[in-house]
């Protein structure tokens, strides 16, 4: 298990982490997502003993580690710009933490051989052992600082950015491929991601930071469905925030009317695009926006669609039901809305429902 119990860290007079306590129970797989700058490389780097926080402490399995030397601690390692030693073939590379060690510690040669060998089949690069790291791509790169990682059997693996610098493609292949991989081997891990959508595809638990604080921890569908602050709502992306007011458990988003049991004041309300629908407008159902742009993506509709005071609102449809309503550029739309969720000031997120 990893701990941390109340830690802060201050660089000069900047205070780059404010009290965090986090858990990550064992064998499970937690991403640190957060804007640039809001602390998540530091968080990793206390954790791995590279950096020594200002209070707070540390705990690996039970036992304070805050003082601990790095390759006391049973962890394993992968960052982004942590490259690979050029002049050493993969296997080299690979074995390099074996290598390294003094006496006693140090396995025959012939284990070291064997453990590197089921390594990059585990990474799926066994052909690759004798290649230098300039000849292979990005991803096989990465996938071989991962192995080197492993090599030393670590109990903790601490993950930053490990996919940031790869093209969209590879990057989907190998955070797939890095969740098979962790449940294969039963370690309990944190990687570092601000791409909203890694961080909710691979993790068990997802940890939203701001400004050296933890936002919101849950699971990536609670912190989905349940955004619990307007910074987690508009760092996951994709919504829409419009100013409104509630009166009397009655609000109106967009000129649509909604139920909310939230204090009466002025809000934002948080829409995503999924969750507008929108139709030709007719009895009941009185125009209520004009269809801006319109983009075509694959089996999807994006909309923009404008409010009569000028607002513009994101739409997201499936082709197949957008198209037969034979809507245009400029068309006149009624609007549906699906889930909203308001905030009050700082309180919520208030649930909002059709009235
Ligand atoms: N050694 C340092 N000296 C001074 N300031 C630092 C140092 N390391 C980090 N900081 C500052 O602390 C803050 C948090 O940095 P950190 O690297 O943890 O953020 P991050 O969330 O990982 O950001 P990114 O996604 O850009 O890597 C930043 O404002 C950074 O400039």
């Amino acid at each position: 298990m990893i701990e941390l119990r109340a830690v802060s860290k201050w660089f000069g007079a900047f205070r780059a982490l404010d009290a965090v306590s986090l858990r990550v129970e064992p064998g499970r797989l937690v991403a640190l997502l957060g804007p640039s700058g809001s602390g998540k490389t530091t968080l990793l780097r206390i954790l791995a003993g590279l950096e020594a926080p200002d209070a707070g402490s540390v705990w690996l399995d039970g036992a304070e580690a805050t003082h601990l030397p790095t390759r006391q601690r049973g962890i394993g390692f992968v960052f982004q710009h942590y490259a690979l030693f050029r002049h050493m073939s993969v296997a080299d590379n690979v074995a390099f933490g074996l290598t390294v060690r003094r006496g006693r510690d140090r396995p025959a040669k012939a284990e070291i051989a064997r453990r590197v060998a089921d390594l990059l089949e585990l990474v799926q690069l066994s052909g690759l052992a004798g290649r230098y790291p300039s000849q292979l791509s990005g991803g096989q790169r990465q996938r071989v600082a991962l192995a080197r990682a492993l090599a030393v059997e670590p109990r903790f693996l601490l993950l930053d950015e490990p996919f940031g610098a790869l093209d969209a493609q590879v990057r989907k292949e190998l955070r797939r491929w890095l969740r098979r991989l962790h449940d294969e081997l039963g370690l309990t891990g944190v990687f570092v991601t601000h791409d909203q959508e890694e961080a909710l595809e691979v993790a068990d638990e997802v940890v939203v930071m701001n400004q050296g604080r933890i936002e919101q921890a849950g699971s990536p569908t609670a912190i989905y469905d349940t955004p619990a602050s307007p910074f987690v709502y508009g760092f996951l992306g994709h919504v829409t925030a419009l100013p409104c007011r509630v009166a009397a458990g009655r609000v109106v988003v967009a000129g649509v009317a909604l139920r909310v049991e939230a204090p009466d004041g002025d809000a934002t309300a948080f829409v995503r695009p999924r969750d507008v629908r929108i139709a030709p407008p007719g009895p009941g159902r009185p125009a209520g926006a004009v269809l801006g742009q319109i983009a075509r993506v694959g089996p999807l509709v994006r909309c923009e669609l404008r409010l009569p005071d000028g607002t513009l609102l994101d739409a997201e449809a499936e082709r197949d039901g957008f198209e037969p309503l034979g809507l245009g550029r400029g068309a006149a739309v009624a609007l549906a809305l699906r889930r909203v969720h308001l905030f009050v000031g700082a309180s919520g997120p208030w649930p909002a429902e059709p009235d």
